[in-house]
This record gives structure tokens, C-alpha cells and sequence, in this order.
């Protein structure tokens, strides 16, 4: 399955396919969610333009205003959720928590059966359609979404070739990762790069400086064709102890012996954060990267946003292709101010508790559009 989702899913060719959607809907999102002059609130915003992206990608064709708006409901109730339980791992002995989880497990259940009704519903939908579209039913078109990829390997054509199957239920638990795995990680990291920048006036001339400096005289658009020409961009973790894993083996580490089946959480922030490996680590400093040959596709275990080895993140090329889309049209498009007359370095920055961490208010700020000389 893990295959199937890097070869087929989040390959580079299939991110490739889905540039005009990620770029559609971060013009429309700039155009139709930013008035020019009034107080935003960029948190939302970044949040529905993410949803929107994965859901085209995942979904394709399948146009249900209600149905989406449902399953985006049911997706940040379950985040929500999952943010308490959360909780109960870092203090497992609280019989507080305990109670309040056991609860929580409750909740959850209802609501992966509301997720999973919808998301049969999309399925069964992709099934009728490709009895018409013979081109979507036999796996040709670049413009497959990607339940039309997972239903090329159904039973039937399994049969046929002798390949991997996937059923309907695997087909839901992928579409359930790759939401859960790419839309809040996203926006949440779009919010804090605009934050930081926000807090640091100078690093956000920089940045615009760049940005206009490479699409002045493009016409309007700010497109992925020019966006391996800004250097200037720094990822925060949003996953900050990334997935919880299970040990499968007792191991020793360092003298340390960790049984089998110990939950266990990898502090990517700190690592992150270790003084032994960056200078001023807890400062802003975007030229850190420029020229570094420290990456973030898991080689370099001192910047680990996306995780590493065999269960890193397999979106990593999609993320970042959101990312450096939606922050060069919004430094772009807009110079940005904080809203009452608020001085940078009082701009909270406070953060909510949870697998994904974002922030605990919701980004606040003042759009004025750019004219391009
Ligand atoms: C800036 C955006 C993103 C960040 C920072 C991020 C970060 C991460 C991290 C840290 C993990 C856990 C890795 C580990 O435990 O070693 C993860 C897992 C995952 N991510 Fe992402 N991600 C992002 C975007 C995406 C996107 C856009 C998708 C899908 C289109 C996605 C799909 C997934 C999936 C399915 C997993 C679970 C992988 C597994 O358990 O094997 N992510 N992500």
C-alpha cells in the first residue's frame, strides 16, 4: 500500500498533474477570500484553500457543495478529537484523561462512521462514472484523481494481472490519511511562516523583495514555473513530536532499553532546536538555508519537519509545493500589516496542543494590494 502511495499517489509526476488545481485555487483564494483594506483572518482562509486543493486532487470531478462541506466538518471534528487523545499519551497515568479518552473514543467512532458513509458515497460515485469513461475506468488520462488511481487496482484488474488489490475500505483509510496528512500540516505551516515574517519586518522585505523581483513583469500570475527561484522560505514543524510509533522489537539505544510495543514520540522540535547543530536556533533566520546542505527529505536529522525512514511523510512534494505556492502569492499580491496599530513583537504567538500544532488564535492581518511598477 505504502508502494502504491509513493509510486502512484504523491509521485512526482502526479503532483506534476495536479499543479493547475493547486494553482486555480490559490488564485481564487486571493481574488475572492483577501478584501483588500479589511481584517482577514488568514487562518481560516489557509485552512478552507488547503481542504479544497486536497479534495480536487483526491476527488477530482465529484462537484457536491454539501458533501464537502460535511466531510471537512467531520475532518476537523476528528483533528479536535484526536488533539485530547493527544494528551492522554503524554500523561498516560492520568485516570482523568483516561475518562475523559474513553469518551473520546466514543466520539471518535460516531464519526469515522460519518466519514465513512461520505466517503462511500465519492467512491461509488468514481465507480459509476467510470462505466461511462472508459479512459478513467482503464487508468489512462493524466487528470485521474486519486480514488480513480486506488480503483485501478481493484479486484477485477487484479484478477486479470496478478497485482496487489486494494478494497474499498483501503481505498477510504488512504483518502483518510492523505486528508488528515496533508491539510492541517499544511495550512498550519503556511500561518506560521506568515507569522514569523510578520514578527520580523525585515525578513519579510527580504522575502517580498524576492518574490516581486522574480514575477514583476510575469503578467499576474504567480505560478509553480518560477518558484525553484526563491531561496527564501524556512519550515517550522507543525508535527512537532511527529507520528507516535510503536516499537515492534525490545531494543537498546544508547544503554536505554525500550520493550517491545512502547509507544514511542521523536522530538523533532527539539532536535530542531539543538544549539550543538544551529547557531541562534530559536531565531527566525530564513539565509540559514540558502546555500545549506541540510534538506528536509530526511537525510539531515537535525531538520526533521517531514519525518524520516521507512514511515516519513509521503506527501513531502506535495506540501511544499502548497506551501512555496500560496506564501509567494500572498507576499506577492499583498503587503501586510497587524491589525490595531500592533507592534510585530506583539503579535501572540501562542500555540494549541495537539498532533498538528498551530496556532491558538487564528492569524489576524490587514491586506494592501501590491501594483506591480
Ligand atoms: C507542509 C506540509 C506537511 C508536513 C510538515 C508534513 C509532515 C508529516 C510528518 C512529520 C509525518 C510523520 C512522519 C514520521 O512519523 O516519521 C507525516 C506523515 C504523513 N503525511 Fe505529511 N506532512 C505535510 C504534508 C502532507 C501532504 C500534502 C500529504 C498528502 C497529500 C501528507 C500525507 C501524509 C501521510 C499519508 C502520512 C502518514 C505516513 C505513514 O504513516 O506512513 N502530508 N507528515
Amino acid at each position: 500500500m505504502r508502494k502504491i502511495c509513493t509510486l502512484e499517489l504523491m509521485s512526482t509526476k502526479r503532483v506534476g498533474s495536479q499543479r493547475p488545481i493547486r494553482e486555480e485555487e490559490v488564485r481564487k483564494a486571493m481574488v475572492g477570500s483577501i478584501r483588500p483594506g479589511e481584517i482577514v483572518n488568514l487562518g481560516r482562509i489557509l485552512g478552507s484553500l488547503v481542504c479544497k486543493i486536497i479534495w480536487r486532487a483526491a476527488f477530482g470531478g465529484v462537484e457536491a457543495r454539501e458533501m464537502e462541506e460535511a466531510f471537512f466538518s467531520v475532518q476537523h471534528r476528528i483533528v479536535q478529537a484526536l488533539g485530547e487523545l493527544s494528551l492522554r499519551d503524554v500523561f498516560p497515568s492520568s485516570w482523568v484523561l483516561r475518562m475523559v479518552a474513553d469518551r473520546n473514543d466514543r466520539r471518535l467512532k460516531k464519526l469515522h462512521a460519518e466519514s465513512d458513509t461520505i466517503l462511500q458515497e465519492i467512491i461509488d460515485a468514481h465507480v459509476s462514472r467510470r462505466r461511462s469513461d472508459v479512459d478513467r475506468a482503464t487508468g489512462g488520462g493524466d487528470d485521474q484523481d486519486l480514488v480513480d488511481v486506488l480503483l485501478n487496482f481493484t479486484r477485477d484488474k487484479a484478477v486479470a494481472t496478478g497485482e496487489f488489490s486494494v478494497t474499498d475500505f483501503e481505498i477510504k483509510a488512504v483518502i483518510t490519511d492523505i486528508f488528515f496528512g496533508g491539510t492541517h500540516t499544511s495550512s498550519v505551516t503556511i500561518e506560521w511562516v506568515m507569522s514569523e515574517l510578520m514578527r520580523n519586518p525585515e525578513e519579510m522585505e527580504k522575502a517580498q523583495k524576492e518574490v516581486r523581483r522574480v514575477f514583476d513583469g510575469k503578467g499576474k500570475a504567480v505560478d509553480e514555473a518560477s518558484i525553484d527561484e526563491l531561496h527564501y522560505m524556512k519550515l517550522i514543524p507543525p508535527l512537532p513530536l511527529l507520528v507516535p510509533r510503536e516499537s515492534r522489537e525490545t531494543i537498546v539505544i544508547k544503554g536505554y532499553q525500550i520493550p517491545a510495543k512502547t509507544k514511542v514520540a521523536i522530538n523533532a522540535w527539539a532536535i530542531g532546536r539543538d544549539p550543538a547543530y544551529w547557531i541562534e536556533p530559536d531565531k527566525f533566520m530564513p539565509e540559514r538555508f540558502v546555500n545549506s546542505p541540510v534538506n528536509y527529505n530526511g537525510d539531515d536529522f537535525q531538520l526533521l519537519p517531514f519525518g524520516a525512514g521507512r514511515r516519513m511523510c509521503p506527501g513531502v512534494k506535495t506540501g511544499m509545493a502548497i506551501v512555496h505556492l500560496a506564501v509567494a502569492n500572498l507576499l506577492y499580491h499583498f503587503d501586510w500589516k497587524l491589525p490595531n496599530e500592533m507592534k510585530p513583537e506583539d503579535l501572540d504567538m501562542t500555540e494549541v496542543f495537539g498532533i498538528v500544532v498551530g496556532r491558538k488564535n487564528d492569524l489576524h492581518l490587514i491586506p494592501t494590494p501590491y501594483r506591480a511598477p
